[in-house]
């Protein structure tokens, strides 16, 4: 099967304490299309660094990464963003507050143009973002909304719909339920694995949720130092409980 995204010896190094310390520390990895790879590390093992390296919101100190095998390593986040998209665990990110919700789902969905063309003719959408949103509690009825009126797991469901709104290539979760209270947290999570099985989306999501870890994905990575300490393929993640994760926190 032809990879999806290839991370060839990725190095990130940086200087601190008088010393070099390689944050990430020569990742191999290769995700097949419509993996759902789970990662989890401790605090400071490099998750942020390796998404922001595949974003292009960083560059790697060496290393490749490629994507449906053309090298992107030197393209800038604002190429790479028209095939990646990720949601942050800042519900205040990714979303322009003084916007509506409709607004901000146009913007996602002509993601790529000039701003000035991306709002034009919002009435000619306001259907299809209906039915997009008819079936979510959180965001039934609230396309008129501002943005900085809904709470945080509102925002954040916002937040999700707009990343995969274009059907993105590879779709990075970057703790995105973190900051959510546990009943919306495990709705958005729901919402969330339910739309990658169903539009067959390839997917990186970071959590330091074991039982998310457990649940969910057909693959599970941990991040250590800067370093793959543990690669579970769908077969030995299905065997997997909790308490066997414990070890590597
Ligand atoms: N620009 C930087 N300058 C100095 N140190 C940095 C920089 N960026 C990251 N680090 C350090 O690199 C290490 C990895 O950071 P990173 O944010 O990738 O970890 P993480 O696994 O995402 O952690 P967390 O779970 O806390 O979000 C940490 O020790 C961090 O302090």
């Amino acid at each position: 099967m032809k990879s999806l995204l290839t991370i060839k010896d990725a190095v990130k190094t940086i200087y601190n304490d008088n010393q070099n310390l390689n944050i990430l520390d020569g990742i191999n990895l290769t995700i097949n299309p419509q993996d759902f790879v789970v990662v989890l590390g401790t605090n400071g093992a490099g998750k942020s660094t390796l998404l922001d390296a595949i974003t292009g919101a960083n560059t790697l100190t060496s290393g490749k990464i490629l994507l449906n095998d053309e090298d992107i390593t030197q393209k800038n986040l604002p190429k790479r963003s028209r095939y990646i998209s990720r949601v942050y665990q800042d519900p205040k990110l990714g979303t322009s507050p003084r916007m509506t919700v409709a607004e901000n789902l146009l913007l996602a969905k002509r993601r790529g143009l000039p701003r000035r063309l991306r709002l034009r003719r919002l009435k000619d959408h306001m259907e299809e973002f209906k039915s997009f949103t008819k079936d979510l509690p959180t965001l039934d009825n609230r396309l008129n909304t501002f943005t900085d009126k809904l709470s945080g797991g509102q925002r954040q469901t916002l937040s999700f719909l707009m990343a995969i709104i274009q059907q993105p290539q590879l779709l990075l979760l970057d703790e995105h339920t973190a900051a959510l209270d546990p009943q919306t947290s495990q709705e958005l999570m729901e919402l969330t694995n339910k739309v990658i099985l169903e539009k067959k989306l390839t997917c990186l999501m970071v959590t330091h949720n074991l039982s998310e870890a457990v649940q969910y994905g057909n693959r599970l990575i941990v991040l250590k130092k800067g370093k793959i300490v543990l690669d579970l393929d769908q077969e030995a993640k299905s065997k997997l409980k909790e308490v066997d994760l414990l070890e590597y926190f």
